[in-house]
């Protein structure tokens, strides 16, 4: 028998005027899972999430979150969930601990000042709890939205693009510790751009336009893709990369450093769309290589469908 989900939706539907931004959408996250949120700018995961916490009424579909219907019991949803929106939502003429103490007292946190003394011990901000959260680097300012969502120690953290502008380290050890929190129970959704950080999910969904393309864990996602993917090296690679792009068959080019990806449904595709380069005269070195999680996701958002664009008669 399968455990409760944390997060269990089916048939999530928004529509913007016409617009449907949001399609149809299931998702089904189970307890202490980091799940990936993947896809284009404004393929609808922020609104998404919204719904998925209660701070907006899906027109179609159903579902619950921590066990409450997402339309009739968004109050108790909102009271379990940790959401940490793009911008952070921190005021800026407060300390960090002032920050942490306002949002415990909006969750009426039981024996506030214990907790927000050791949420600044466990997010390592102890030593800067004076310092205004206006001056603070961006990293810093995550690691503090970090904490103001953990305060009222919800069961599942709703993060949208927790990490856009933070510097490598800080993000790595924000990953650290969002791994521990799923260690300990906590479920994460968390919508990301970056591909590292794709593979530190537990598991993927990719949207576009509001429809899921695709999900699993990355090495099902990658399998799943079924491109073939081939690495060249050698000389004039930006030519040849163009005429990869416009050669039949093929899915994706891209460069990587030295040199260029390519993929496409099958290897006789490639081989028929790379036999030309020989005339080009130029030693080229090709190797077969493992589909990355970003040429699926480019090859995906390609085949996408613009549900924007008008029907064909
Ligand atoms: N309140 C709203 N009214 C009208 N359109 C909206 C509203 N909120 C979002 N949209 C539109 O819905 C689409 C999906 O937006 P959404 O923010 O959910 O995408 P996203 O996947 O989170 O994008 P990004 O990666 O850029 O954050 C966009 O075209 C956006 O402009």
């Amino acid at each position: 028998m399968n455990e409760a989900a944390v997060i269990d939706v089916r048939g999530l539907t928004k529509r913007f005027g016409d617009r449907v931004v949001v399609n149809h959408f299931d998702m089904r996250v189970p307890r202490g899972r980091i799940y990936g949120f993947l896809g284009p700018n404004g393929s609808g995961k922020t609104t998404t999430i919204r719904m998925l916490c209660g701070l907006l009424t899906p027109d179609e579909g159903e579902g619950t979150c921590l066990g409450h219907d997402i339309r009739k019991e968004a109050l108790k949803i909102k009271r379990e969930v940790g959401y940490m929106t793009q911008r952070f939502g921190l005021y800026d003429d407060l300390s960090i601990e002032e920050n942490l103490d306002f949002v415990a007292r909006v969750y009426g946190v039981a024996d506030r000042r214990r907790k927000v003394g050791e949420t600044l011990e466990r997010l390592g901000l102890a030593t800067r709890r004076e310092q205004l959260a206006g001056s603070l680097s961006g990293g810093w300012k995550q690691r503090l939205a970090l904490a103001a969502c953990l305060i009222h120690a919800p069961q599942l953290l709703l993060l949208d693009e927790p990490t856009a502008g933070v510097d490598p380290a800080a993000r790595r050890d924000f990953w650290d510790q969002i791994h521990e929190l799923a260690a300990q129970g906590l479920t994460v959704l968390v919508s990301t751009h970056y591909m590292d950080e794709a593979e530190r999910c537990h598991e993927l969904a990719y949207i576009s336009y509001g429809r899921l393309l695709t999900r699993g864990t990355v090495a099902e996602v990658i399998a799943g893709a079924g491109l073939v993917t081939w690495a060249i090296h050698g000389a004039g690679l930006v030519d040849v990369g163009h005429r990869l792009r416009s050669a039949p068959g093929i899915r994706t080019v891209a460069p990587f450093g030295a040199t260029l990806h390519v993929s496409a449904d099958s290897e006789a595709a490639l081989k028929a769309a790379t036999a030309p380069l020989a005339s080009l005269g130029q030693s080229l070195h090709i190797t077969p290589i493992e589909p990355s999680l970003e040429d699926v996701f480019i090859a995906l958002m390609q085949q996408a469908q613009d549900n924007f664009a008008p029907s064909p008669p």
